[in-house]
This record gives C-alpha cells, sequence and structure tokens, in this order.
C-alpha cells in the first residue's frame, strides 16, 4: 500500500523549527569561553542576523549549527529535510572568502558538492548551471575565478551553497569585503533569493545598516562569552526595497539595534 503523507499546512510550516540552541556554551581547547550560555530558536523560513563585537562568538555559533564543532554543553538541536540529504546535512555555507578553486572554470567550482556526493556528471552540471542562474551568473559557466569580480565571486560561492538545495544557508560576513554599491546589490539580490527559494537565512555581519535592511529578526550579541543581549524583530512593508533603506523606520531600527550593541562596545562607535 502506498502511504499517502498530508502536505504540512502553511501555518505549521511557517512556526516549525529550523534550529534551536539550548544553554549551549564553547569553551575551546586554548581555554577560550567563547560563548554562553546561549539560546537561540530560529524558525523555518525566517532570516536572522546576528550581530555583535569581533570576537563575540558568531562565527562559532555558525559552526556549531553546521556541526563543524560540537559544543561544551547544551544543546544545538538542526530539523533534517526528509528524503536526500547531500553532504552539510541540508545545510549550505558562504565565508567572506569566497575560496573557489582557481585552476576550474566557474561550473566546476558550483558542481563541488555534488561531485564530493557523488551525483552524476551531467546531472551536476544542470544542478551547477541552474544555480548560477539564480544568482544571476548564467553566462558565466565556462569562466575561471580570476575573470570575475569581487561581487561575482561572492555570487559564485552563493550558487555553490545552494546547489545541494540546502533548508539552511549560514552566512558569515559574506559581503563584508566589497564596496557598498556591489553590497547593496547583494543584499537585494538575497532578498530575492529568499523570498524564491524560502531558505533559513542564519546571516553573520558586522553592520546595523545591513542587518536591519535584511532580517526578520536582528540577534544582538554581548561581547565574549557571546549571550543574547537583544532579539529585535524588523518589521515592515514586504518586500523591502529602497524605499526601507531611506525610510525614517529604518533609521528607528537602526538607532534601536545600535543602541542594544552599544554596551557590548567600549567606547567605540557601532555604525
Ligand atoms: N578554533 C579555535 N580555537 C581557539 N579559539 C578560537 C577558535 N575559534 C575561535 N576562537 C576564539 O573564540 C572567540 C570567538 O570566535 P568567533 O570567531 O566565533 O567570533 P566572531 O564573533 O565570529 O568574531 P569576528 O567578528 O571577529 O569574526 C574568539 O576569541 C576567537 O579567538
Amino acid at each position: 500500500m502506498v502511504e499517502s503523507k498530508t502536505p504540512p499546512t502553511v501555518e505549521a510550516s511557517l512556526t516549525a523549527l529550523a534550529v534551536s540552541l539550548r544553554g549551549v556554551t564553547k569553551t575551546y581547547d586554548s581555554g577560550v569561553m567563547a560563548l554562553g550560555p546561549f539560546d537561540l530558536t530560529v524558525r523555518r523560513g525566517e532570516f536572522i542576523s546576528l550581530l555583535g563585537p569581533s570576537g563575540c562568538g558568531k562565527s562559532t555559533v555558525l559552526r556549531l549549527i553546521a556541526e563543524l564543532s560540537a559544543p561544551s554543553s547544551g544543546t544545538v538541536r538542526v530539523a533534517r529535510h526528509e528524503g536526500e540529504v547531500l553532504p552539510g546535512h541540508g545545510i549550505g555555507f558562504v565565508f567572506q572568502e569566497p575560496t573557489l578553486m582557481p585552476w576550474t572554470s566557474v561550473r566546476e567550482n558550483v558542481r563541488l558538492p555534488l561531485r564530493l556526493a557523488g551525483v552524476p556528471k551531467a546531472e551536476g552540471r544542470a544542478r551547477a548551471e541552474e544555480a548560477l542562474a539564480s544568482v544571476g551568473l548564467a553566462d558565466f559557466a565556462d569562466a575561471f575565478p580570476r575573470e570575475l569580480s569581487g561581487g561575482m565571486k561572492m555570487r559564485v560561492s552563493l550558487a555553490r551553497a545552494l546547489v545541494t538545495d540546502p533548508d539552511i544557508l549560514l552566512m558569515d560576513e559574506p559581503f563584508a569585503a566589497l564596496d557598498e554599491i556591489t553590497r547593496f546589490r547583494l543584499n537585494n539580490d538575497l532578498l530575492t533569493l529568499w523570498r524564491s527559494l524560502r531558505k533559513t537565512v542564519i546571516f553573520v555581519t558586522h553592520s546595523v545598516f545591513e542587518s536591519v535592511y535584511l532580517s526578520q529578526r536582528v540577534v544582538v550579541m554581548t561581547a565574549r562569552p557571546g549571550r543574547i543581549q537583544a532579539d529585535i524583530r524588523i518589521e515592515t512593508v514586504e518586500p523591502r526595497g529602497e524605499e526601507f533603506r531611506t525610510s525614517a523606520a529604518y533609521s528607528d531600527y537602526c538607532r534601536r539595534v545600535s543602541a542594544a550593541l552599544a554596551p557590548s562596545y567600549s567606547g567605540q562607535s557601532t555604525l
């Protein structure tokens, strides 16, 4: 007998948990207590930003979620999607550096996670091209990384993270090294992608402006060991765009987030 599955209701899928960290601490072998206790709940499809001073444990949180590191205490739970799970356990990771292989094409760079998973070459190439199209680089599959601008390399890195169709996208200061106009463009394109793909996104940034522009929630962390200082919901008319960036509401949110961040810094400007 074939079992029929009832698809989850919209309400259920909106409230389903994607990630949960409970009482998590992390002390590295060096004795540095990086985190905690730290509690965080992220719902499926949410876009949240983690903001905090340098060294407060933002990357550590991402590494714990990706299971690249284990907590010293507490629990980290990540919802897995049903069916096919490719390497990375349903998680895509984008780092500050695009880390592309210089000796091969953009297509092969994007195909790498599928190649490692043993996906047949033809299928892998088709999926890599699809991922490249989703980040606006359909015409650059045969190019080499050295032929691309910094923003384009970051798009390739994003395509590589998306090619396995992960449920959760972890992004560690991906646009920090880019000029402002390129960064704004990538912010807009990332929001468009998020709206169409409905991934859960956990985005690490040092920029108050970027966090408010992109996220539904900005989670502000204390200085090390990182804990939650504030969890601020950004509510505005969707889809957001340039008019939000120049609105009074945007400035108000930036002020609120900045004020929440201020105690974590000693006398430094947070904007
Ligand atoms: N593998 C490691 N071994 C020892 N200490 C580490 C390790 N990784 C990170 N740390 C330390 O743990 C603390 C938190 O590091 P983490 O990279 O998570 O902070 P962060 O908030 O992402 O910093 P930044 O904003 O500067 O990138 C820092 O003091 C860092 O030096």
